[in-house]
């Protein structure tokens, strides 16, 4: 099915203060194509009730998750599988199994045939990540399978290249910036002469990441319009710049102060993933409302959330990889000499922090900018935030919390 993007861009209203924007001349998308694995299968099966987002943006402070906003000590040690204690977050329902499983045979089929994404040793970690749970937790509102497909490929693609170019799949900070300018031309391709167009175009078949990158990216463009094209290729950018920054201090074993940590996780962040929600929800929020300073640091806000929740889930699993691998609680415990029970709660105030400055940045938002792709967007990004910490607090293959309560 064709994402209608056209549609809803054409019907955005005026946001004052701003040039009305002209008619966005955007061909209607050609169909996505459909993994065998996954064909054409439609939205079915038992919804789980959600609960708006925004509704509970709109409720403010009381809602849901509230007792989360003081790190109150527990009667008794978390269970495998439970949020962190104090954690101020918004539990979700499980997802729609029947669209889990479609999403994980298709995301699999693809991974396996199309882009020889893993060898085969590697089977139970791609299978334990879950990527069919993860994406349709996080989009709840996404019409079809396909839609969620475009997602589920896109954080195939940018696990492995954070795998297997900076982290534990044969990754390294030596050689990094070049390994990932090479691979960002699979999303921004290379205009170049004819003597060297092919062999650029080769290069994009070398490894698994640039053929997960150029495939996955591939599908979004054929469901994107330009404007949403060009804004995942700027989000991309940001991600790589954050890996380069990590890797430098990586080559050198240098621990940032706690500011400069949280400036470079703004932009090794999962915001590619939620600035894509639009797309996969199958209609456009217009470049010029995505512009805006104030949905600029929405989207920031929350995506910096939805990060320091995988520094907190992801603690203990980072502990126990080779070196010193830095996230939240060990650079406030490094830097502030707390210790690390002390670090990992105070980085649990930090994303709780976040997370609040988050819900009263959308609320305003919406209240002074009440288009109504904006306010879909905002739903969209928030219940990304929800699925993603129910994805983190439940994968229990990969994530187990440290013993501090
Ligand atoms: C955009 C995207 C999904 C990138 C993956 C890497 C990233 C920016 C994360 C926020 C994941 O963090 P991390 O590399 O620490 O992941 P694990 O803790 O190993 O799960
Ligand atoms: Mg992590």
């Amino acid at each position: 099915m064709p994402v209608d993007a056209h549609a809803a861009a054409a019907s955005t209203p005026h946001v004052p203060g701003l040039p009305a924007a002209p008619p966005l001349p955007i061909p209607a998308p050609a169909p996505v194509p459909t993994p065998a694995a996954a064909a054409a299968v439609p939205a079915s099966g038992p919804q789980p009730p959600q609960t708006s987002a925004l509704e509970r943006i709109l409720r403010g402070p009381s809602g849901i998750g509230t007792s989360g906003l003081h790190l109150e000590q527990p009667k008794s040690a978390p269970r495998t599988g439970d949020p962190i204690p104090g954690l101020y977050h918004h539990p979700v329902p499980e997802p729609d199994p029947l669209r889990v499983e479609q999403v994980g045979l298709g995301i699999k089929a693809w991974a396996v045939d199309e882009v020889q994404l893993y060898p085969p040793e590697w089977e139970d970690q791609f299978d334990g990540f879950s990527i069919g749970r993860y994406m349709v937790a996080c989009h709840p509102e996404a019409p079809t399978v396909d839609h969620v497909m475009i997602a589920a490929r896109l954080m195939a693609a940018e696990n492995a290249v954070d795998d297997c170019y900076c982290e534990d799949h044969g990754g390294s900070p030596v050689g990094l910036g070049s390994r990932l300018l090479l691979a960002h031309t699979a999303l921004d391709p290379l205009h170049t002469t004819p003597e060297y167009q092919p062999v650029w175009a080769e290069s994009l078949q070398a490894d698994a990441p640039r053929r997960a990158y150029r495939s996955a990216m591939d599908y979004f463009t054929r469901a994107a319009t330009p404007s949403q094209s060009d804004r995942f290729r700027h989000d991309m950018a940001r991600l790589h710049l954050g890996y380069l920054a990590e890797a430098a201090w990586a080559e050198t074993d240098h621990v940032p102060e706690v500011w400069e940590y949280l400036a470079m996780r703004q932009f090794n962040n999962f915001r590619p993933c939620p600035t894509i929600t639009d797309t996969v929800d199958g209609y456009e929020l217009p470049a010029d409302l995505h512009a805006l300073p104030a949905t600029q640091r929405v989207i920031a806000l929350a995506s910096n959330a939805t990060t320091i929740v995988n520094d907190l889930y992801s603690y203990t699993k980072e502990l126990a990889s080779p070196g010193l691998h830095l996230n939240l609680p060990v650079v406030i415990d490094s830097r502030e000499e707390c210790g690390d029970r002390e670090g990992y709660l105070k980085a649990v105030e930090v994303h709780n922090d976040l997370m609040h400055a988050f819900e009263a940045e959308a609320l305003a938002l919406a209240a002074a900018c009440p288009a109504p792709p904006l306010l879909r967007f905002l739903r969209g990004v928030a219940a990304w935030v929800d699925g993603n910490h129910h994805w983190h607090q439940t994968n229990t293959f990969r994530y187990s919390l440290p013993d501090f309560w």
